[in-house]
């Protein structure tokens, strides 16, 4: 599903992460590591948000450098923190996602009633708080039709309600359409089949798989 070679990113000089040679396969995987061990660097690097050395791309053979058009329609990413234009509503950025996405029209109605966001979808997101924003950044993620959905620390500040319809919502995506989902998260996964997620360690400046 998704492969690197010769992943390397620093910053300014100073080595975050470094990967090889791997492929993930098809799968919902838990990301787990220490503060500031490269959940986040390698997220954003995956969704196309940061320069890098060497190469990802996406079966079959969508470079993200080459095709990056094709590659971020299909990759989709939900920051830990989301920051979205504060004068923009909800409904104008999910038009955006909509358009940019490719998303078939009102995929969107799903989401909305599910996590019972109507009632604010179409207020300034400035007037948000923080769980109304993540829900619409979580909500972002899922518009299109992702073949990886990368999600930052998904389960903080959303209630526990909300909590239960995100966990559906990534069950249900990745058993009808074969979504596959990158979840860095630092709380355990308390959902039946997602806490059977494999799981994958960043540490030492590079990424293991747990077996
Ligand atoms: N913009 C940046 N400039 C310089 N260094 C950075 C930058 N972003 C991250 N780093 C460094 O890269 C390393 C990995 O950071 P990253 O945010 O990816 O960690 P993380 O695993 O997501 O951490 P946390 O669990 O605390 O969110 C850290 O040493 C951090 O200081």
């Amino acid at each position: 599903m998704l492969q690197f070679q010769q992943f390397k990113k620093s910053y300014a000089g100073h080595l975050a992460l470094e990967i090889d040679k791997m492929t993930i396969d098809p799968g919902i995987y838990w990301l787990k590591g220490t503060n500031g061990s490269g959940k986040s660097t390698l997220l954003k690097a995956i969704a196309g948000l940061l320069s890098f050395e060497g190469q990802i791309s996406l079966n079959p053979g969508i470079d993200l450098k080459k095709q990056s058009v094709a590659y971020r329609k299909v990759v989709n990413f939900a920051e830990a923190e989301p920051i979205f234009p504060e004068f923009l509503t909800g409904q104008e950025m999910i038009r955006m996602f909509v358009t940019a996405k490719e998303a078939s029209p009102g995929q969107e109605q799903y989401y909305l009633e599910s996590m019972q966001m109507q009632h604010y979808i179409g207020l300034p997101i400035s007037t948000y708080s923080s769980g109304m924003l993540k829900k619409l950044s979580l909500l972002l993620a899922f518009i299109g039709q992702p073949k990886l959905i990368l999600l930052d620390e998904p389960l903080i500040t959303i209630d526990s309600d909300s909590l239960q319809v995100l966990y559906s919502w990534i069950v249900e995506k990745y058993q009808n359409d074969g979504t596959s989902f990158l979840l860095a998260s630092h709380q355990a996964l308390e959902h039946k089949i997602l806490s059977k997620a494999q799981v994958f360690w960043v540490e030492n400046r590079t990424l293991k798989a747990i077996v």
